[in-house]
């Protein structure tokens, strides 16, 4: 390792800026935006009519320090915790070099608003190099995530018809409810292999097998068992994949950063990776194979042929058959552990604020009721519901950071951006902005609720599913399961911490996920 920090160091010094000419500072701009250094520009060094610095003004970690910070100091577990710090040490707006690419991080609310809102058609959030060279290895297509330019937005635009707005997903209350409802029996049976008889350990994993089950009832229309006793062969082995791809996110992150002609010396994290990706291509195959042959039977028969998003994808063959496969494989993918921990959070938050726990259900059972089942509908009658899930976000945001490579020459914070620099959006830091968010370190659902219709709670400080045209597509979905599990986990229980439950702390694992197991006691209501 030693050795190839030393080679990376050697190749940065020699080439600080890979691929990009003049990116420090030299060579004239193209064009900056209208928004130019002026506007919004809060954390300005240099303010005023004065020409945008270059990039070799602009503060920020050495290129030794950083790998040093990365690769010996296992940064990738602190990715959130390395935002503040150097938020504090270089400010609002610093750069870096992290592997062979050069990354200028922004740590201030009205930059990001200013990077997001000048965006143009089909944004770009980051070198996905690797996933790319994965598929056309193995001929397969770019899904959402991997996907750019034209390619990117044609998909997106067969999805966003099915799932971007809150009406598209509501249809799905039905079949999330199913889920729901074994859920609370699965809880049910743990509670009664307790000692106390109460004590659910590891929630985590209670809410993958949920988040997996609800996506893939939406994106397969069929599903998969994982809340039963016993669950499915191809299930077990898709977990596996998926916790390879996790697992091996830092070895992921080493495959994207280490340059294809360390490989041969380094082989392990690119084949790992490519194993990941496999695991998660077939299982994907599998479902969409099954979901075909169901509707190529029901054609044959003479019947009408009914469904939601892949029925809908087939139908309209406005996506090849290996389009669908690469967006099923990405939607699982984006859409299980993000949900999950979230989840995760929310629960521990609740059994952590037992004064919160009970505003919020007082206002379930007083709008609700206290066995009413909810469907999307009944959502917007539990605002403290959404400002539950939002709080949640804002400080345990399961993205911690966003990315942009921005696509046209840009003045930010007073320094002059050039076309194609890779933008690290560092959302954590923003959360706990005071600031943005008076007393951010605690956790207050209310301040997220609005006074009045015409007041709107936005706020670029926590923009947990990205912000614009490249947004999260899967928000509905997410929004969706979170909103409707969390009214009926409150019907059914009181939620209180176990003699187990500790202060739990936040590390990065691709995602920022609980550093240790959270186990809560689910108390029955009645
Ligand atoms: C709490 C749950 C979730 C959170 C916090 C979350 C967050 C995010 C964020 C921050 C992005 C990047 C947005 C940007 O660049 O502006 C994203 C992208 C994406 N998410 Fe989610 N997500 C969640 C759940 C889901 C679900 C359930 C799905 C699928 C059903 C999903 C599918 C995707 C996809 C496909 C993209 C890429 C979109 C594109 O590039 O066009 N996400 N998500």
């Amino acid at each position: 390792m030693a050795a190839l920090v030393r080679t990376l160091g050697a190749r940065l010094a020699a080439d600080p800026s890979p691929g990009r000419k003049g990116l420090l500072g030299a060579g004239a701009p193209r064009r900056c935006g209208p928004w130019g250094a002026q506007a919004g520009d809060k954390g300005a060094r240099r303010p005023g009519p004065a020409a945008p610095l270059g990039l070799a003004a602009m503060p920020g970690p050495g290129t030794a320090a950083n790998l040093r910070e990365f690769f010996c100091r296992d940064g990738f577990s602190r990715v959130h915790d390395i935002q503040q710090k150097h938020r504090r040490e270089y400010g609002k707006i610093f750069k870096s070099h992290f592997g062979p690419q050069f990354v200028v991080s922004i740590a201030d609310r009205d930059m990001v608003a200013q990077v997001l809102r000048a965006e143009g058609a089909a944004p770009q959030r980051a070198n996905m190099g690797s996933w790319q060279e994965y598929r056309s290895l193995r001929g397969r297509s770019t899904g959402l995530i991997s996907a750019e330019g034209e390619q990117w937005l044609k998909m997106r635009s067969v999805l966003r018809q099915r799932i971007l707005k809150p009406k598209d997903v509501a249809i799905f209350s039905g079949e999330v409810n199913q889920v729901i409802a074994d859920l609370i029996k699965r809880i049910y049976s743990l509670k009664s292999q307790a000692e106390d008889g109460e004590t659910v350990v590891n929630i985590n994993d209670l809410f993958f097998k949920y988040s997996l089950e609800g996506v893939a009832t939406i994106l397969y229309e069929s599903r998969l068992g994982c809340l039963g006793s016993r669950v499915p062969q191809s299930t077990v082995d898709y977990i596996q994949a998926l916790s390879l791809m996790f697992s091996m996110f830092k070895t992921s992150m080493y495959a994207g950063a280490i340059p294809k002609w360390l490989r041969p010396f380094i082989p392990k994290p690119w084949r790992e990776f490519c194993r990941a990706w496999d695991g998660l291509f077939k299982f994907s195959e599998i479902h969409v194979d099954n979901k075909l042959r169901d509707i190529q039977c029901q054609m044959e028969r003479g019947q009408r042929v009914k469904g939601g998003l892949l029925t809908y994808l087939f139908l309209s063959q406005e996506l090849t058959l290996q389009e669908i496969y690469a967006n099923m494989t990405e939607m699982l993918l984006a859409g299980v552990d993000t949900t999950s921990f979230t989840l995760s959070w929310a629960v521990y938050l609740l059994a952590r604020h037992p004064e919160v726990q009970q505003t919020v259900y007082q206002e379930i059972v007083k709008n609700l009721g206290e066995r009413h089942v909810p469907t999307a509908a009944d959502v917007p009658k539990v605002p403290l519901v959404r400002a539950l899930l939002k709080e949640t976000l804002r400080l345990f945001p399961v993205l911690p950071g966003n990315g942009r490579v921005t696509q046209e020459d840009l003045v930010i914070g007073g320094y002059l951006i050039p076309k194609g620099t890779q933008l690290a959006l560092c959302h954590y830091a923003t959360s706990y902005e005071d600031d943005n968010f008076p007393r951010a370190k605690e956790f207050r659902p209310e301040r997220w609720l609005r006074q009045g219709n015409l007041d709107r709670v936005d706020n670029f400080g926590s923009i947990p599913f990205g912000y614009g045209v490249r947004s999260c597509i899967g928000r509905r979905i997410a929004e969706l399961e979170i909103h409707l599990l969390v009214i009926q986990l409150l019907q059914h229980f009181e939620i209180k911490t176990s003699s187990w439950t500790k202060t739990v702390h936040a590390k990065t694992h691709g995602l920022l996920t609980p550093a240790e197991p959270i186990h809560v006691r689910f108390v029955n209501r009645k």
